[in-house]
């Protein structure tokens, strides 16, 4: 099958492209000014890096740095080594950082792309599920401080983005099944026919040759580009569309739930969860349908993923919320559908809702 290519455009407009074995487009997406590369990839992933880098240094100085296992690449000790491993290195602005892992590895890859030199040109290759539909595209980049997750990052847009999905072979399963929580996530706020795939597909059929996995991931993808193009740094949408929060969908909770577990969830997991217990309170402020909050449940449940959440207590959980970047002062926000790809904001739910709503994912209370 032929390389789908799809066009991110804007201000700094660049490519997804979705195939297999795409390495040998990274030049040209690297582009001509290039002298050296710094590949940044997760240290256990040698195998799926070495190819890479091997293909570069045919055409530039190539710096390979290995980062350490998923969160723990995410903070500001790992930042400041790369920092210094470019430094020592004579990194200029006409250099570029290329990322080869999931999306804790793209997050601090590109928050280090965006900051060195104030921001050079970074290609990510995404190699997990849930780097491909939407860690890698978009440009939030970040890392976590000790209050919480992403909390200090940039908005820096890809120069492009390669997913090759031959890389997902080696990906464990439940890494996998995490992904789809975001590619769930994307059925349930902006493309249904996502949740028909999901529904009419045996999950164990969801693998990296499917072309119904394929599907999944080129559907998820337009859906966060077309968000993306509209409302790039979050600033809102228009019409009562949340703009990018929407993508936000379940991450209040999620969040919560990754810090409070000392990021033990994964994050697809999470936001499963999360976006289970946003069905049920928009079901509680009497906006979506008790059918709509099944089918959630029943969705995310049927590729393997968490719908309920036992580990902490409601009181934990809504102090780790209230550092939602969704917040405002003392405010809770929260995504909510009205409907199948109807999103909308819901601005300052009672206390009561927000605790009935976890009453009905936990036995925890
Ligand atoms: N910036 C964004 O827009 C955005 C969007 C969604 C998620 N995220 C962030 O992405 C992170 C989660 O990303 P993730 O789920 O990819 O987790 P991850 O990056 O932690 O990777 C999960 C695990 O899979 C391993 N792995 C990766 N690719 C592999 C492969 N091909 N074969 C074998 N093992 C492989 C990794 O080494 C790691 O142990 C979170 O930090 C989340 O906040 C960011
Ligand atoms: O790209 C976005 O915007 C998203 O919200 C996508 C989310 O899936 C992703 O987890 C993102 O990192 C969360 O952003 P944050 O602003 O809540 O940190
Ligand atoms: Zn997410």
């Amino acid at each position: 099958m032929s390389d789908t290519v799809l066009h991110v455009g804007g201000a700094s407009p660049y490519d997804v492209v979705v195939g297999n074995g795409l390495a040998g487009r990274l030049p040209e997406l690297l582009g001509e000014s290039v002298e050296r590369v710094a590949v940044l990839y997760a240290g256990s992933l040698g195998a799926l890096a070495d190819p890479i880098v091997d293909s570069l240094v045919e055409h530039y100085d190539v710096l390979a740095l290995g980062l350490p296992e998923g969160e723990r690449a995410k903070t500001a000790p790992v930042a400041a080594d790369c920092w210094e491993a470019l430094g020592e290195a004579g990194f200029t602005r006409s250099d570029a950082v290329v990322t080869v892992g999931g999306g804790a590895t793209t997050d601090l890859g590109g928050f280090v792309a965006a900051t060195w030199l104030r921001g050079v040109r970074v290609v990510h290759v995404p190699t997990t599920l849930l780097a491909m539909v939407d860690a890698a595209v978009g440009g939030k980049t970040g890392i976590n401080t000790g209050a919480g997750k992403n909390l200090v990052g940039s908005f820096h847009e890809p120069a492009g983005v390669l997913c090759d999905l031959s890389l997902l072979v080696s990906l464990p399963r439940e890494e996998l099944v995490a992904g789809l929580g975001e590619v769930v996530k994307c059925g349930f706020i902006a493309d249904p026919a996502i949740l028909d795939i999901v529904e009419r597909t045996e999950p164990a059929a969801l693998t990296a040759e499917s072309p119904e996995l394929r599907e999944l991931v080129e559907r998820a993808i337009r859906v966060k580009v077309d968000v993306v193009v509209g409302d790039l740094k979050e600033a809102g949408g228009v019409d009562g569309h949340p703009g990018r929060e929407v993508l936000n969908y379940g991450h209040t909770l999620a969040h919560a739930i990754e810090r409070t577990s000392d990021y033990t969830v994964r994050h697809g997991e999470a936001v499963a969860i999360g976006c289970v217990y946003v069905a049920e309170l928009a079901a509680l402020a009497g906006s979506l349908a008790p059918a709509l909050v099944e089918r959630h449940r029943a969705a995310l449940s049927r590729v393997g993923l968490p719908t309920t959440y036992d580990a902490a207590s409601f009181d934990d959980l809504h102090a780790a919320m209230r550092i939602d970047k969704k917040a405002r002062g003392s405010q809770l926000r929260f995504v909510v559908l009205d409907d199948l790809a109807a999103p909308r904001i819901l601005a300052g739910p009672s206390e009561d809702d927000l605790r009935a709503a976890y009453a009905a994912i936990s036995s925890a209370g």
